[in-house]
């Protein structure tokens, strides 16, 4: 349920969906049509830490990560007028979904399965979670993660479309939200 406390032309927006879908790319561009600050869940996580992702999940654990996950969204989803990007598995936490939901917009990228092999060579060395698994082994896991992106307000199918297309399609889709409530 949207929290209609808030208006729905200064929620932040949030993209969830799978690791390299593109939430970090389409987000900042969005960000920067309509004027807003970008937020990058994962990127805040680094910066807390000092170090990047697969070092945090090597010498701090995947529990210490997620735990800051939720803390930094907690405080980013509960601010007005930000895109955020959070990462390809913080919707596995019942607590993060339901303050997303609440607070914001949330915009799934649903790229599928043939397009988002293509990609795994650009983003295997920085994500821990698809390292030493079997390419049927991604795929396991992307098939069982499309359940926690079932929840969200918006979608937009991107097989493809560029990150250009993408970003005008969700501009373009917000502004008759937008419009519609005023
Ligand atoms: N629509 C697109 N078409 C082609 N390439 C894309 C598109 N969107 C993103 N990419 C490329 O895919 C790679 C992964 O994108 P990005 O880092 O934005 O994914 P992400 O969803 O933020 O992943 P993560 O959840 O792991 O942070 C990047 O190299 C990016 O340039
Ligand atoms: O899908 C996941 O579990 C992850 C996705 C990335 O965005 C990072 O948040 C991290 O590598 C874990
Ligand atoms: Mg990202």
């Amino acid at each position: 349920m949207i929290n209609n406390r808030i208006s729905p032309i200064t929620k932040s927006i949030v993209f969830i969906g799978f690791m390299g879908v593109g939430k970090t790319t389409i987000g900042q561009l969005v960000a920067k049509k309509l004027y807003r600050d970008f937020i990058d869940i994962d990127q805040e996580i680094e910066k807390e830490y000092n170090m990047p992702t697969t070092e945090i999940f090597k010498q701090i654990g995947e529990k210490a990560f997620r735990e800051k996950e939720k803390s930094l969204i907690e405080h980013f989803s509960q601010q007005p007028l930000k895109i955020i990007s959070v990462g390809g598995g913080a919707f596995l936490q019942e607590e993060i979904r339901n303050i997303c939901l609440d607070n914001c917009i949330v915009f799934f990228l649903d790229l599928s399965w043939e397009y988002w092999k293509d990609r795994i060579n650009l983003i295997i060395d920085s994500r821990p979670v698809l390292q030493g698994r079997t390419l049927e082994e991604i795929k396991e896991l992307f098939n069982n993660r499309q359940e926690i992106y079932s929840y969200h307000h918006s979608k937009v199918k991107t097989d493809g479309l560029d990150v250009e297309e993408v970003a005008d399609y969700i501009v373009e889709s917000l502004k008759v939200t937008w419009d519609t409530h005023e």
